[in-house]
């Protein structure tokens, strides 16, 4: 196995972790499965479990392959890439589909590759990292494609005109500028490592691949400086987050714990030692764990905010904002909005779900006005810093619901930003009653935006132009979209 760049972690026959399917070749293969075939076969193994032999038919929206039972039922296949054949082991049925995982893969496809990590499948952080780059990419445009048919109800021939080819940055791995890490305890003693594939499972690494590359010692570091902490001391956390810039030399780690006391002086002065971090913080939470709200950000060390040069600009970013894990291919979404909206000097804007002003700023510096809308208090503060620092005095910064405090003003461009859920239904209809001649839609997640894009189409005010999908998360069945829609005449 290539450049074993993760540390420690379950493993099974061959050395291989856990979860990590073992490909067979020739004489094996034969002797184990005869010769390779795309037919459904049902044996129990000595487990008394099913398995299955299925040819994986494409990736799902999601992080397994695609495959389907001899009398058609589906079969997400965890482990498995477009084009194997494998047998897989049954991991629940119901009515309407099968889960399954990887146990061989018996006839390897030609668009599988050796991974940079032998955690690819049992971490969650690259579910996709055995598939080739081309073909992830591919996929990506197929599962815009398929939501914008099955969910938006677009034609196929509409979908042929709207979609464009997706848009990608060099970068396949090393592209992360932030991860995030949570505690274990092993064998009585403190670990940090990253979710597993199932969410309940820490996985120890040393590194993780999609990390900054030139950061690539802090994970290990962090995670070793709170695991000794952690063995002598209550630290109590529930999470850490790590951001680097390469750009701006900014590295921060917040460490995530409820209220209560904490050895604040120690833990930064071991943080220190160990990566000498340009920030430390706390951010404090209260209330049940599902449901934590952020208390405080507390400084720990350095400075309290950690800070990334985007676009024409700086953006300085505190712990529990929001910002895009991929500042290059975020790049991409600005410009993509700016071609959409050409805005000019004499324009009125309205950016809804604006966050800390990824691009509200660049809105400010070519529009006369722009009215930015955030319900986070933590990204509307730093929306304030970053705009006074960029000396920006045309931005009415609205705190609060994107619906609820829909801007007064007109606007002649808008942009949306919205969650994975997507716009409220209330959306469509107020961004409907400005005279805005462009919208750019940037979204998440496929089957929202499909969604909504049904709604704008149903309420007549605008028409879908493009819709261009980016490639912000490599290795990952994520896909971020930006969508032009114009006025109607
Ligand atoms: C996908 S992020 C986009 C942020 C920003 N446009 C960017 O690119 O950095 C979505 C943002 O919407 C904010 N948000 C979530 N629900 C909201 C709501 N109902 N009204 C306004 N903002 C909301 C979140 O806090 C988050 O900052």
């Amino acid at each position: 196995m290539r450049g074993r760049l993760c540390e420690a972690g379950p493993r099974g026959r061959r050395g291989a972790p856990l979860g990590y399917p073992a490909i067979l070749r020739g004489a094996e293969r034969r002797r184990r499965h005869g010769a390779a075939s795309a037919t459904l076969v049902r044996n129990k193994t000595p487990q008394e479990r099913d398995t299955m032999r299925l040819t994986i038919e494409r990736m799902a929206y999601g992080p397994d392959g695609l495959a389907h039972t001899e009398d058609g039922k589906a079969v997400f296949v965890a482990g498995g890439v477009v084009g194997d054949v494998v047998e897989a082991r049954v991991d629940s049925e119901d009515a309407s589909l099968v889960r399954a995982t990887v146990e061989s893969v018996v006839e390897a496809s030609p668009h599988r590759v050796e991974a940079p990590c032998p955690f690819v499948g049992v971490c969650g952080g690259c579910p996709w990292g055995a598939l080739d780059r081309k073909t992830q990419l591919a996929a990506k445009e197929d599962n815009l494609r398929s939501a914008l048919m099955r969910i938006g109800k677009f034609t196929a021939d509409e979908v042929a005109a709207l979609v464009r080819p997706i848009r990608s940055t060099r970068d396949a791995w090393g592209y992360r500028n932030k991860v995030e890490l949570a505690p274990s305890v092993e064998r009585g003693r403190v670990r940090l490592g990253m979710h597993g594939r199932d969410p309940k499972q820490i996985i120890s690494v040393g590194s993780c691949p999609l990390f900054e590359k030139k950061y690539s010692r802090a994970i290990k570091a962090v995670a070793g400086a709170l695991g000794y902490l952690g063995n002598s001391r209550d630290l109590s956390l529930d999470r850490v987050g790590v951001r680097a810039s390469r750009r701006t030399g900014a590295v921060e780690v917040a460490l995530w714990t409820p209220t209560g006391p904490f050895p604040r002086a120690h833990v930064a002065r071991v943080l220190e030692d160990a990566l000498a971090p340009t920030g430390i913080v706390r951010v404090m939470t209260k209330g049940e764990q599902r449901a934590r709200r952020v208390s405080k950000v507390e400084l720990l060390a350095g400075e309290g905010s950690w800070s990334e040069k985007i676009a024409d600009g700086r953006m300085r970013v505190s712990a529990p904002s929001f910002f895009q894990v991929n500042t290059a291919a975020a790049e991409i979404l600005i410009d993509l909005v700016m071609d959409a909206l050409k805005p000019e000097p004499e324009d009125l804007a309205i950016d809804l779900y604006c966050g800390a002003g990824t691009f509200t700023m660049p809105l400010a510096r070519r529009c006369d006005f722009v009215a930015a809308v955030e319900a986070y208090g933590p990204a509307v503060r730093d929306l304030r810093h970053n705009i006074d620092a960029a000396n920006l005095s045309n931005v009415d910064i609205i705190g609060g619901d994107a619906v609820k405090e829909f801007p007064d003003q007109d606007a002649d461009v808008l942009v949306v930003d919205p969650p994975r859920a997507g716009l409220a239904a209330e959306a469509v209809g107020l961004i409907a009653s400005t005279s805005a001649r462009d919208v750019a839609y940037v979204s998440c997640d496929p089957a929202t935006l499909a969604r909504d894009l049904a709604r704008f189409r149903a309420d007549g005010t605008f028409r879908v132009v493009s819709a261009t999908p980016v490639d912000l998360f490599p290795q990952t069945f994520h896909c971020e979209t930006v969508v032009h829609l114009t006025r109607n005449n």
